[in-house]
């Protein structure tokens, strides 16, 4: 079979973009292996699938499926892409999209530059949402936010419609990121395993970052890891409302007010999408 196919990256997080609007979506998990290889295939970090919404409060319905083919929930810079995908192809007039998820409802806007913001939806710290099995462990609250001893770290736990597990390091350059970075996603406290972020505070409006992703490995950014880092930075006080995340592949806004009586806000999230070409290969 043959498949086209739109190549994009935002802050060098990958994908390869298939528009399923006008013909069902009917990729195998092998075809899709095949696709986000970097060496046989296209290569990506994430195959993102857009299709018709179900629904009519929402423009379009939106798939991620990470390079193994397994399918998940959310990601934030494909959220980006996805945006600019469909303006740049002409699938909708409007600046101002919803687009449905596995989980989540997100409104997104194409900004007069270029970037986009995404309203993310708000975080989760229920431990069933990750989920998070804290069976055994003792967490240090710090601000009154706990902190999980996992594989000798302390994460911060928190789904952003995914699971993330964020510690605080000295320094993301020398971090244990490919080593611990795996341990921490295969660990028997997450059943179905966690992307691990490691954060140096530079500022208290300015983090940088890397992340350990589910079944991508490290990204050179990953946006919903930048969102639960800011979260958790917040919520144990180190910063402010409004961050820039530095990752390895450019710079992300992220923006949350937090919350009161444990119902929290939407994280905002700003940043590039970018185009890198239009392709066709045999599947
Ligand atoms: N790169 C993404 C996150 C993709 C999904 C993640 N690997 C998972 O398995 O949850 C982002 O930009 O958020």
């Amino acid at each position: 079979m043959r498949l086209r196919f739109t190549k994009m990256q935002g802050a060098g997080n990958d994908f390869v973009v298939i528009d399923a609007t006008k013909q069902p979506f009917s990729l195998t998990p092998e075809q899709m292996r095949r696709l986000g290889d970097r060496r046989f295939g296209v290569g990506c970090d994430q195959i993102l699938v857009i299709e018709p919404s179900a629904d009519s409060g929402a423009d379009f319905r939106y798939r991620i499926f990470n390079n193994t083919g397994d399918e998940v929930e959310h990601c934030g810079n494909g959220a980006r892409c996805f945006v600019r995908f469909v303006v740049d192809h002409q699938l909708t007039g409007k600046r101002e999209i919803h687009v449905d998820t596995m989980n989540r409802r997100l409104f997104l806007k194409l900004q007069d530059d270029g970037r986009v913001t995404v309203d993310m939806g708000a975080p989760v710290f229920e431990h069933a949402a990750l989920p998070f099995d804290p069976e055994g462990l003792q967490p240090r609250l710090v601000n009154g936010f706990e902190l999980w001893p996992v594989d000798g770290a302390e994460v911060g736990v928190v789904s952003m419609g995914n699971p993330h597990a964020v510690q605080r390091v000295d320094d993301v350059e020398t971090a244990p990121v490919l080593t611990q970075g795996p341990r921490i996603e295969h660990h028997p406290s997450f059943p179905r395993r966690v992307n691990a972020g490691f954060m140096q505070v530079l500022a208290r409006d300015r983090i940088a970052l890397r992340v350990f992703e589910r079944d991508a490995g490290e990204t050179l950014a990953c946006g919903t890891g930048a969102c639960a880092a800011v979260v958790v930075g917040i919520r144990a006080g180190w910063l402010d409302n409004a961050v820039e995340v530095q990752t390895r592949g450019g710079l992300l806004r992220i923006e949350w007010a937090g919350g009161d009586n444990g119902r929290f806000g939407p994280v905002l999230m700003t940043g590039p999408a970018t185009k890198v070409f239009d392709g066709e290969i045999e599947l």
